[in-house]
């Protein structure tokens, strides 16, 4: 049985710009569901980036409340969110924001370390989490001897490294041609399918959008059910 993992009840962000407040989110209600598959679509400017920025506790509502599990993340400490951010979310961004001077091996072995896991047993992980996005022969590569694509897929193990619930993922594709795109989206397809990780997708392509079960578009700042058909 599923159950669900995040709730937006009622978020709204505003950013004041010195002469009034622009409105970023008005009211977004959003629930997910354990292991579900969802794609946010909208303009650019439209409060994607800020939406997911809320969910994954970077950025506050102004107004409204996030629920994890049913614990409204607004009443944990620091520490508490840095923790949950840590064991419970992964992060994918545009560009992969992988650690430069360290191995694509050391970077998916990086959030297990700072869980605690020994160092052994996270880069035995890291390991089998290469293979499985294809780059078992790649771990001592480091990001700048990576193709975009080899990048984002080692980005996405990362993301996985410590086996967290949620994965939220700004325009994981935005930075990559057609081809790799196409092997990114469709390894985070094959990924949600056999760890139940719930993905949570931003996205401009509508086509790739089209091919997630679920679609929510934002339209300056309101949620509304996506217009696209397979
Ligand atoms: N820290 C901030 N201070 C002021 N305004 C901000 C801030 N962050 C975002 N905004 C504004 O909020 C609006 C929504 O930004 P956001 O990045 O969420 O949009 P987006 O839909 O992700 O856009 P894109 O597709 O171009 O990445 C924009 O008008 C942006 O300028």
């Amino acid at each position: 049985m599923t159950q669900e993992l995040l709730r937006c009840e009622h978020v709204s962000k505003s950013y004041w710009d010195g002469n009034h407040d622009l409105q970023v989110l008005q009211d977004v209600n959003l629930a997910l569901q354990d292991g579900e598959l969802l794609a946010i679509v909208g303009s650019s400017g439209s409060g994607k980036s800020t939406l997911l920025h809320c969910m994954g506790g970077l950025d506050q509502p102004t107004s409204g409340q996030i629920f994890f599990r049913g614990q409204n993340i607004a009443k944990w400490s620091p520490r508490a969110l840095a923790d949950w951010r840590n064991q419970q979310l992964g992060f994918i961004y545009q560009f992969h924001h992988l650690l430069p001077e360290f191995t694509a091996l050391e970077n998916v072995a990086m959030p297990m370390l700072i869980q605690g896991t020994s160092a052994q047993q996270a880069r035995a992980r890291a390991a089998d989490l290469l293979e499985r996005v294809g780059l078992a022969e790649r771990g001592s590569h480091r990001p700048a001897e990576l193709s975009g694509g080899e990048r984002q897929r080692v980005a996405i193990a990362r993301a996985l490294a410590n086996k967290p619930a949620l994965i939220l993922a700004d325009e994981p594709t935005g930075n990559l041609d057609d081809e790799s795109a196409q092997q990114v989206m469709q390894l985070m397809l094959d990924l949600n399918a056999e760890m139940q990780t719930c993905f949570v997708i931003v996205t401009h392509d509508q086509a790739l959008a089209a091919s997630l079960p679920r679609q929510v578009s934002l339209q300056q700042g309101q949620l509304q059910p996506n217009k696209v058909t397979k």
